[in-house]
């Protein structure tokens, strides 16, 4: 796989430190998702790697070439703010302005407008549009100089919920066409629906970098309950097939090492002379796994 951007121990110290040696690899035409709580560094990550904040130190290269290189630059589309387009132009004319200032021609206006679902609405002015329109008129004006690269920081911010779907479905289309895209958001159901990678920033530490899929692997737990409780905890707790068997009440909760289904376990109690009165396969949310990732790292 071709590697877009390489983070190597990025760290930005302002009075406290904001990013913490940081280092993670983007590929070629994943979507990756910066993922952490307000004040945890996407944006400070996001300013250093668009040569907008100096680092305090680390390195990071954009198509192999040193991060600052501003031809490089070229190939990335960015909104880390809202972009100020002038409330009494139509869309049109504020890409026509912002096609200037990039030294790119109007030809890929229509296909930006497109691609975001306003060339219907073209010839209407700023002011008029919604807040999700606004937003995807930002997407349409990042998209403008054909970057390899979209860096997009909370895409859906004050969005509601029709516009979160249309910023998601437009995200995932520019995804099918090869752009690269990388999204800092501290919703976590967000990153899971739109991205396939995911780095987990908490205080300025990356405290998981990998697959979506990779953070959803656990292979999850048994709830169960049974009359002989002691027999089965002692029973459950030196299997290999479970770590951290807890009590609470009169339910045992089992975190499962080795797959087993809940047929299989049935039958091993039966063996044992245990009759379960409850036997549940329960899996973790991303959300829950996030917060014992958070957890953990503390
Ligand atoms: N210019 C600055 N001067 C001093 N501290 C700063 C500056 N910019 C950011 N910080 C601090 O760095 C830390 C990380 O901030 P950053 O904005 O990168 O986090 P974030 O994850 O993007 O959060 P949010 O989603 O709220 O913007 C915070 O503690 C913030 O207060």
């Amino acid at each position: 796989m071709e590697k877009i951007l390489t983070v190597n121990n990025l760290t930005k110290k302002f009075k406290r430190i904001a990013v913490n040696n940081i280092s993670f690899d983007v590929e070629k035409g994943n979507v990756y998702g910066l993922l952490g709580p307000n004040g945890s560094g996407k944006s400070t990550t996001f300013g250093m790697l668009l040569s907008t904040i100096n680092p305090t130190s680390g390195s990071w290269t954009w198509f192999g070439k040193a991060g600052t290189n501003t031809t490089t630059l070229k190939n990335i589309g960015a909104i880390i703010e809202q972009p100020n387009f002038y409330p009494y132009l139509n869309a049109e004319k504020n890409l026509k302005i912002v096609a200037q200032i990039k030294g790119t021609n109007y030809q890929r206006i229509d296909e930006v407008l497109e691609t975001v679902g306003l060339l219907a609405r073209k010839n209407d002015k700023f002011s008029t549009y919604s807040l999700g329109m606004k937003q995807r008129l930002s997407i349409a004006s990042a998209l403008l100089n054909n970057p390899e690269v979209l860096i997009l920081d909370e895409p859906t911010n004050g969005l509601d919920p029709e516009g979160i779907i249309q910023i998601r479905e437009i995200i995932q289309d520019i995804a099918k066409k090869g752009i690269t895209i990388i999204i800092a958001s501290h919703l976590l159901d967000e990153i899971e629906k739109i991205c396939s990678h995911v780095i987990v920033l908490k205080e300025g530490t990356a405290i998981y970098s990998g697959t979506v899929d990779g953070m959803t692997s656990s292979k999850g737990y048994f709830e169960l309950k049974a009359d002989q409780q002691d027999e089965l905890f002692k029973i459950l707790e030196s299997s290999h097939l479970f770590s951290n068997v807890t009590v609470k009440g009169d339910l045992i909760t089992a975190y499962i090492n080795e797959d087993i289904s809940a047929t299989d376990l049935n039958k091993k109690m039966v063996e044992n002379g245990i009759y379960l009165s409850l036997l549940v396969k329960k899996k973790q949310s991303l959300e829950s796994q996030f917060l014992e990732l958070v957890k953990n790292n503390a």
